[in-house]
């Protein structure tokens, strides 16, 4: 799906930071998406881009195979901003010489600005910028004004104004260039000329457009978790296309405590849609069975939800969709043509590959905290926006190894009293994700003068803004510290609680 008002398109080169330049941009009211590098070039004038950007990444211009812009991109007259790799690009491409310095230049840089040019005008603290790059243009192209340098960069921003082609050795997206977010405003309202009218309220409204449009008359199903991402897409298509939408939620054994009866008690009296609750513990389970390796278990619960699906929509007649909550980082750790799989996200990299439906997923560009800012302005509850994420796979990627009824007991049971005792704490909010998890590992220990040889469950806490990277979280010792003498109180076949204290790099949030 596309949205045809004032798009800005981010080209993908696999920079570590491009997702935030596609979020400065929404930030300053303009619609963004990012495509790969490799998108054509029919497919980017389909989609009447008011400007591009080219992002940085990890490869070298001058060596071989590596990624380049598209044939024709600098001649379709929509104006370009290259950033760091994108700005060699741009040198290369044009006639300019891209070279290999000796040393490189990472992390704060002070920075010359010829402050009185388009892209960098009005700016203050223009003295530093944030840069990573060891390869630098040693000469701008023909026709290009240099309008800044560093010390190892004698082309560190450059322009060729009548074109509208701006090049910046800097990473303008991230918080350590000042100017940065000035720049990019400058670069979008100045060059590209786009009125920042775009918020998440006419997000939510074109959004529900094309749903209407995609779907006419015919019937839709909803993978509903009741989370957070599935429940506003399930509410945007509602208000798309109201009783053509059923959706479906599957209790695959792998919930936590009393969560399926709380997502069907929300779902019925809260909303006004048709609900089914899927009973799938068995097949879930059975198909887990034996089977211990996370990428194998992540694709067997990707695949065996799509059946799932696939069988209640024969019962309730032909349907030809499917929405899905799927944001942003789903896609991206799920690996693309730039990005390595850290993960396969059940709803992308563990879709199965004869699958039926066309996908209908709305929120797809955008991160956990832009969902959030549609499902208030959608109205829809407070508790169920703010809800703290839950996998899909559930609870069978935090019991490690192989789902089995008495490790995911002993999980439930752990999680519910570590839940509890962070609501009690007051600390919910605060913290982005927090649960129990077990690792799988047996340890000796002592209770009532006998010796015990029992699982030892891990607590994991995580502040962040976008899942894409995060803090461990810093929980006081005293709720840590009822937690762990509640969980081997309360719960049996625990004798050991230990508490995560990594970030995300170099460990993700879950830990399959
Ligand atoms: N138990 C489930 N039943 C039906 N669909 C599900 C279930 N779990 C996940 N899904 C589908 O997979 C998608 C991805 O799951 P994910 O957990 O990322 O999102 P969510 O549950 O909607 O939100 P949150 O991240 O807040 O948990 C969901 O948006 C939903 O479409
Ligand atoms: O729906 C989902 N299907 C999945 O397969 C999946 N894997 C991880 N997550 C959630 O994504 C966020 C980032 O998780 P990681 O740091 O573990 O990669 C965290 O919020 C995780 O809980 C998933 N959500
Ligand atoms: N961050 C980047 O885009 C780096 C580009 C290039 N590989 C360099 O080192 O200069
Ligand atoms: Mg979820």
């Amino acid at each position: 799906m596309t949205d045809s008002n004032e798009l800005v398109l981010v080209i993908d080169f696999g920079g570590q930071y491009n997702q935030l330049i596609a979020r400065r941009v929404r930030e300053c009211g303009v619609y963004c998406q990012i495509v790969p590098y490799d998108y054509t070039l029919d497919k980017i004038k389909a989609k009447n881009p008011k400007g591009i950007i080219l992002t940085g990444g990890p490869a070298s211009v001058y060596a071989k195979d590596t990624p380049q812009a598209v044939k024709g991109l600098f001649d379709i007259d929509v104006p370009v901003l290259g950033i760091c790799y994108g700005h060699q690009i741009i040198a290369n491409e044009l006639g300019g010489i891209v070279e290999h310095a000796d040393s490189g230049e990472y992390g704060k840089t002070s920075i010359q600005l010829e402050k009185n040019d388009i892209i960098f005008g009005e700016i203050d603290n223009a003295d530093t910028c944030w840069m990573s790059h060891r390869d630098y243009v040693a000469k701008a192209p023909e026709n290009f004004k240099i309008l800044a340098t560093t010390k190892a960069a004698p082309v560190a921003a450059m322009a060729d104004e009548k074109r509208k082609i701006y090049g910046v050795q800097f990473h303008p997206e991230v918080e350590h260039t000042p100017f940065g977010k000035k720049m990019l405003q400058n670069f979008l309202f100045n060059v590209c000329n786009v009125k920042g009218s775009w918020n998440m309220t006419s997000f939510a409204e074109s959004k529900i457009k094309q749903i209407k449009e995609i779907v006419g008359g015919k019937k839709v199903l909803c993978a509903l978790s009741g989370g957070v991402d599935s429940s506003v897409a399930a509410v945007m298509t509602h208000k798309a296309v109201g009783k053509q939408l059923v959706c479906i939620f599957v209790d695959h054994g792998l919930l936590r405590k009393n969560e399926g009866d709380q997502v069907e008690q929300i779902f019925k009296n809260q909303f006004d849609m048709n609900f089914i609750r899927v009973d799938a513990r068995d097949r879930f389970l059975g198909k887990l069975k034996g089977i211990s390796d996370p990428e194998r278990k992540r694709k067997i619960i990707g695949e065996e939800f799509i059946r799932v699906f696939e069988e209640e929509a024969d019962k309730l007649g032909k349907m030809d969709f499917l929405v899905q909550g799927t944001i942003y980082p789903d896609v991206v750790e799920s690996g693309t043509k730039t990005s390595a799989t850290i993960k396969s996200h059940h709803n992308v990299g563990g879709l199965p590959e004869d699958m039926q439906f066309e996908l209908i997923e709305p929120l797809r560009e955008l991160f956990k905290d832009e969902v959030r800012a549609v499902g208030e302005k959608l109205g829809i509850p407070h508790d169920l926006v703010w809800r703290q994420p839950f996998p899909g796979p559930g609870l069978a990627i935090r019991v490690l190894g192989e789902v089995t009824e008495d490790k995911l007991a002993v999980t439930r049971e752990a999680d519910a009293i570590f839940r509890e005792e962070i609501a009690a704490a007051g600390l919910s909010e605060k913290i982005w994700q927090y649960f129990a998890c077990l690792p799988n590992i047996k340890s000796v220990g002592v209770m009532g003068d006998s010796r015990t040889y029992c699982h030892t469950i891990a607590l994991r806490a995580v502040t962040s803004s976008d899942a894409m990277t995060s803090e461990w979280a810093q929980i006081p010792y005293e709720v840590l510290d009822k937690v762990s003498r509640r969980i081997v109180n309360e719960v049996p076949g625990v004798n050991r609680v230990v508490y995560d204290i990594t970030s995300k790099p170099p460990a993700t949030i879950e830990w399959e």
